[in-house]
């Protein structure tokens, strides 16, 4: 049963006493006790009703629309006869049909359409969707094709998801998010454009990033739709071309900077937690670096706040790398890794790894921390570099002499992991890649950047260069590769693995606070999911097709971790977490309305 407030509903009698009993938490429905309205005498509050929709209303409410599933009775109660044709269908009937439907389009950014016009129609079979054919779905809704979504988004905008806070709402921010039709929010996915996967600044245009992530919180993680707030900040682009495009939707000025920036952002972390308490989940995404690691600092102590790009991308990237071992051998310790890009995901990365590191090995951290070597747009890092290195390069800058290529630093480091979060597409050339092969059986090359244009090479580049001896996996898709008669699949190292799950996690244990260690937790739960059957065919993650029972061991590892660490509110501990964060998880099954 969920428990959400709708202005027009077909709204069942249990799910009225639900609304009535905010305990109730069957269903997805995970108890927030900041939820109510909590606004002193003092403050405005909306005036929100409870009704119940019906007729065409009720079809036209995306949360509540069956279309041609309504059955006989429902039409009857629901003043639905003589608005729909006379056939009655199951929902496995509509989700063949649609499935039909998308596979006739063959320019994904059509199939994208038109799974948007399917959730903005109808919630609950857009998630059947998502939920049963993951894997054909994922490059639709997410990453490849979302960064297309989002570079034409002023073109193909047809109704507004999700909430836009500007310049403009400097100072109303508050007003702002109770104008969202749901109170009850458990995790916000924001972003202010500036660093959309690998295509730069998008500004206002970014909002599909919230949007599809959110969907995946819902698909993979099961949280409820209705408890997701996706958010997107828009302080202006730096991106000329959209500053000219007559079809672009957001501010048509600079981005903001400096003070400016900081007291939006500040306003609207206040606003946040005023509006729905200590509880709901703010994950950042794709924030350029020189913002990302100072909000997350900035706010980590006083916010349950996750960055998916440095936090979420460490955590899946670490997992691989631990299944690896499996095939490769030796330790986390015994290797040797080298990246290309020191930004958020590479620093994020390479920190955790060190910190595993130093877990496994009791050494000190700074000592872990010379097993990795990352290369940025200037070169190798090193300490000759030191002083005009931004903040979070420098515990990398290392001894060495200075190196401009990677293709040089590959030959002197001489790495036994190669990972690729530089933002630009085929940038591991033949030549680093045979190099990789030449000093190693079975090289580590992981090619992170998105989407599908910005990888760092393709499976099947991985695959030739290396006479089919990579381990290869990248953060979007890629077909199977056929090399010398031999299939072999590829993982996708996405942190879609890690922040549904992790998420699902701090919401049921009701987390006040993200630790590193949760994030050491996620990444064992998922490294733990790779099966033999998954290394005999070269994969070093799990197939998607099991997600959700993946992301509910993710939740109840972290869970556990809140517990232990005393950052877990929700009392009393319940003693089978798998199955409790099981239990909680959202189904897009239909309901029966009375
Ligand atoms: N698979 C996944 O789950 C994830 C993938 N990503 C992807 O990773 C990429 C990077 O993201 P993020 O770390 O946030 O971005 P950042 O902008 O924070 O970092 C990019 C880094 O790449 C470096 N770089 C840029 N161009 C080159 C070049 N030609 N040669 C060498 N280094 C270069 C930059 O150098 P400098 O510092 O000198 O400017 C910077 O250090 C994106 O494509 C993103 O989509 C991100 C998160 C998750
Ligand atoms: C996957 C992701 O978060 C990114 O590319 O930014
Ligand atoms: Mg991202």
């Amino acid at each position: 049963m969920e428990t959400e407030t709708k202005t027009t509903t077909t709204t069942t009698q249990e799910e009225v006493e639900a609304l009535m009993d905010p305990k109730s938490t069957v269903g997805g429905g995970v108890e927030d006790a900041y939820g109510e309205d909590r606004a002193t005498e003092e403050q405005l509050v909306t005036p929100w009703t409870l009704s119940v929709a019906s007729g065409y209303n009720l079809l036209r409410d995306p949360h509540h629309n069956k279309g041609l599933a309504f059955n006989e009775k429902e039409r009857d109660a629901h003043y639905l006869r003589g608005l729909l044709p006379p056939v009655v269908v199951s929902q496995k009937l509509q989700e063949k049909k649609l499935m039909h439907n998308l596979r006739q389009y063959k320019v994904p950014l059509q199939r994208y359409m038109a799974m948007m016009d399917l959730q903005e129609m109808n919630e609950r079979l857009f998630y059947k969707l998502l939920i049963d054919n993951v894997e054909e779905l994922l490059p639709v809704v997410y990453t490849p094709t979302v960064g297309e979504a989002c570079q034409k988004y002023g073109s193909i905008f047809r109704r507004p998801q999700g909430l836009y806070i500007s310049l403009k709402e400097k100072g109303k921010i508050l007003e702002v998010l109770k104008n969202w039709p749901e109170k009850r929010i458990q995790v916000i996915v924001v972003t202010d454009g500036e660093r959309i996967l690998g295509l730069g600044d998008l500004g206002c245009q970014g909002m599909g990033i919230p949007v599809g992530k959110l969907s995946l919180y819902t698909a993979l993680g099961g949280i409820r739709p209705s408890a997701c707030l996706p958010i997107t900040i828009d302080v202006g682009t730096n991106n000329e071309q959209l500053l000219n495009d007559e079809f672009y939707i957001g501010l048509r000025q600079k981005r903001a900077t400096g003070k400016e920036y900081a007291d939006l952002l500040h306003e609207f972390m206040c606003a946040v937690k005023q509006n729905y308490g200590e509880k709901v989940l703010i994950q950042f995404e794709d924030f350029a670096n020189h913002n990302a690691f100072d909000l997350l600092a900035r706010y980590c102590k006083t916010h349950l706040v996750f960055n998916d790009d440095i936090q979420g991308t460490a955590s899946v990237v670490l997992a691989g790398l631990v299944a690896a071992l499996k095939l490769v051998g030796g330790t986390l310790a015994e290797h040797t890794y080298l990246f290309l890009g020191a930004g958020e995901a590479g620093t994020g990365i390479a920190e955790l790894i060190a910190l595993e590191i130093a877990r496994q090995t009791n050494a000190p951290i700074e000592e872990c921390r010379k097993k990795i070597w990352l290369v940025d747009s200037k070169g190798l890092i090193v300490s000759s570099r030191k002083e005009s290195l931004q903040h979070f390069k420098k515990p990398w800058a290392h001894e060495h002499e200075p190196i401009k290529n990677l293709s040089d630093a590959v030959n002197s480091i001489k790495p036994t992991v190669l990972i690729g979060t530089s933002g630009v597409g085929k940038t591991f050339t033949k030549d680093v890649i045979e190099a990789m092969a030449s000093f190693n059986e079975k090289p580590i090359i992981l090619a992170l950047s998105n989407p599908t244009s910005q990888s760092e090479c393709t499976a099947e580049e991985a695959y030739n260069w290396s006479k089919g001896r990579a381990i290869f996996a990248s953060g979007s898709p890629f077909d199977p590769v056929e090399y010398e008669g031999r299939i072999i699949m590829s993982g996708q190292a996405n942190n879609a693995y890690i922040f549904p799950g992790f998420g699902l996690g701090l919401v049921i244990s009701g987390a006040i606070r993200v630790h590193d260690d949760m994030l050491l937790a996620a990444s064992e739960a998922l490294a733990q999911e790779v099966t033999q059957e998954n290394f005999d065919k070269g994969l070093i993650y799990p197939p998607f097709t099991n997600i959700r029972k993946i992301s509910a061991h993710i939740a109840a590892k972290v869970a556990a971790k809140a517990y232990e660490l005393g950052l877990a509110t929700r009392l009393p501990r319940p003693e089978d977490l798998v199955k409790y964060a099981e239990s909680c998880m959202y189904t897009p099954v239909y309901r029966s309305y009375r």
